[in-house]
């Protein structure tokens, strides 16, 4: 078998050429093995993907699909076992830039991008030089294929979430053959209508020959795209089937066999925790509630949590029956209103401290807690939030790196939750990211704090989110806020609001303008 580590591909923009019968498969994974000290992530993997096939690759949070892409994209070593590209085995020892030059891409949720150079900038960043009008002709080549119409010159800094991923996925494309694309949850971040335009990018990718293999926790995604399934269960590969085998509840029962719809038990309402003015209206929140605050992506619902907790400088509200301002983020917390960001991967962790150290950081110099924090209290508190939450990984001495993504997320979730109990919780996107076992692992603990006494305020994009964990819920639309009780068609009726009301605030703004 010969190696393909130094036979790069030529480049042919065109992408892959189609396989002849008998060809071999496009990516080919032989007994693939990987062990971090005493985890073994990956055991004893096998399978083989033919070239323009769509993938999903499915698993509980820790079930090895990162460290599979990892593998893949040179970063991690593989303790055993190989992976073969066309037939050719691919050296164990091989770079990340050896992997892209292979034709293996890889599309994270966030691309790592210098955001204050230029799109051709970043699409040349890290690679061998050109000469100057060969760097621009070949970028703009590559930008078309992913669809992009970008000024090359514009700063990335001023690109939306999804323009930036295009930028990323171009970066792969730059006068090479992409053969495989691996995408790591790159929807989890996206509105409708730039997750809808990345599947159409997907299925023209494939249509050309290019392997895809799809990472994510959004089921009805997976299920649009994929044309085959693929589960991993604590590292090893537990089923392999088409797609059409499965209905969205089909997929969620296999992931999570022991996970029985999460119940939701009625929230009961005790006396008001936070009043706060929004518009003409006066939204309340009770202690034991679960409220929603349902918006558009990267909607009012996520500006208004995050004033209420000082981020925006002073921010006024009733806070169990006495007015308060809050000028900053120390102050609300000690008021015990809490705060969980949605982008838990980058706001808060600090990698290379300890799991337990990561719960208990903000609460070191809060002035509730104090130095004493990581002693007997410290620890039994990490213990009751690691069951609440089902936190599975290594001890809470070991570095938060070392736990899967999802399990990175519910530390997070522990800081706000559990090593100080709330007054009011906000959680902004609480199940995003994290598959269905995880999601139900977090209504529970979340429901139990509300139990335990704290008004908790979900903001969330997604009505499925806002309906599997609340009691009722405001969507929130301009300045303009509409109370919506649960009911069996809560999910419908909270969508329906939203496009009214956006629908309202579109026609208010074009009014009186000439067509
Ligand atoms: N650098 C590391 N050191 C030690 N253990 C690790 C490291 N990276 C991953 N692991 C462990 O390997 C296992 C698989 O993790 P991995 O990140 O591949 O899971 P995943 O399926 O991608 O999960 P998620 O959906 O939560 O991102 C987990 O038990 C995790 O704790």
């Amino acid at each position: 078998m010969s190696s393909v580590a130094s036979g790069t591909p030529g480049p042919t923009p065109q992408g892959a050429p189609a396989p002849g019968p008998g060809a071999a498969p496009r990516l080919e994974l032989r007994g693939m093995t990987v062990d971090f000290g005493a985890t073994r992530a990956l055991a004893d993997v096998s399978g083989s993907i033919g070239a323009g096939e769509i993938v999903g690759l499915l698993g509980h949070n820790g079930a090895g699909k990162s460290t599979l892409f990892n593998v893949l994209a040179g970063v991690v070593r593989a303790t055993g076992g190989s992976f073969l590209l066309d037939g050719d085995e691919v050296p164990s020892g091989i770079t990340p830039r050896q992997v892209a030059e292979l034709g293996i891409a890889i599309l994270h949720q966030e691309p790592a991008l210098a955001s204050n150079l230029s799109v051709v900038e970043n699409l040349w960043l890290a690679q061998p030089a050109q000469r100057g009008s060969d760097r621009r002709a070949l970028a703009e080549r590559a930008l078309q294929r992913v669809g992009a119409d970008l000024d090359l010159d514009l700063p990335v800094a001023s690109l939306s979430l999804g323009q930036r991923q295009l930028v990323g996925l171009a970066r792969g494309l730059l006068g090479r053959d992409m053969r495989i694309l691996l995408l790591d949850e790159p929807t989890a971040a996206l509105g409708k209508h730039e997750t809808d335009a990345l599947h159409r990018l997907i299925r023209r990718f494939s249509a050309d020959g290019v392997t895809v293999i799809y990472v994510s926790h959004r089921l009805p995604d997976i299920l649009s795209v994929c044309e085959r399934i693929m589960i991993l269960s604590a590292g090893r590969l537990v089923a392999d089937e088409p797609a059409r085998a499965f209905t969205p509840q089909r997929l969620a029962r296999t992931l999570a066999p022991e996970m029985v719809a999460a119940e939701r038990t009625e929230g009961v309402a005790g006396e008001v925790a936070l009043e706060v003015e929004y518009g003409a209206e006066r939204l309340a929140f009770r202690r034991g509630e679960v409220v929603g605050l349902f918006g558009m992506a990267a909607g009012e619902q996520f500006r208004l949590i995050e004033r209420l907790f000082g981020m925006h400088g002073r921010a006024r509200y009733t806070l169990l029956g006495s007015e308060r301002e809050v000028t900053g983020p120390l102050q609300a917390m000690r008021n015990g209103v809490h705060l969980v960001p949605a982008d838990r991967e980058r706001e808060g962790l600090v990698s290379g401290l300890s799991a337990a150290e990561n719960v208990f950081l903000p609460w070191y110099g809060s002035g509730r807690r104090g130095w004493w924090i990581d002693g007997r209290s410290g620890s039994a508190s990490y213990d009751t939030a690691r069951s609440a939450l089902r936190i599975v990984g290594p001890a809470p001495t070991e570095p938060i790196d070392e736990f899967s993504g999802g399990n990175r997320q519910k530390h997070l979730l522990a800081r706000w939750m559990f090593a100080e109990r709330p007054e009011v919780l906000f959680l902004a996107q609480p199940t995003q990211g994290v598959d269905v076992g995880a999601k139900a692992d977090i209504a529970r603990a979340v429901r139990a704090l509300a139990r335990s006494g704290t008004a908790v305020i979900v903001a969330s994009a997604e009505s499925d989110e806002i309906a599997g964990l609340c009691d009722r819920a405001y969507v929130l639309v301009g300045d303009r806020a509409t109370e919506i009780a649960r009911t069996d068609a809560f999910d419908e009726h909270l969508l329906d609001t939203l496009l009214r009301l956006a629908d309202d605030a579109t026609s208010l703004h074009t009014e009186g303008i000439p067509s």
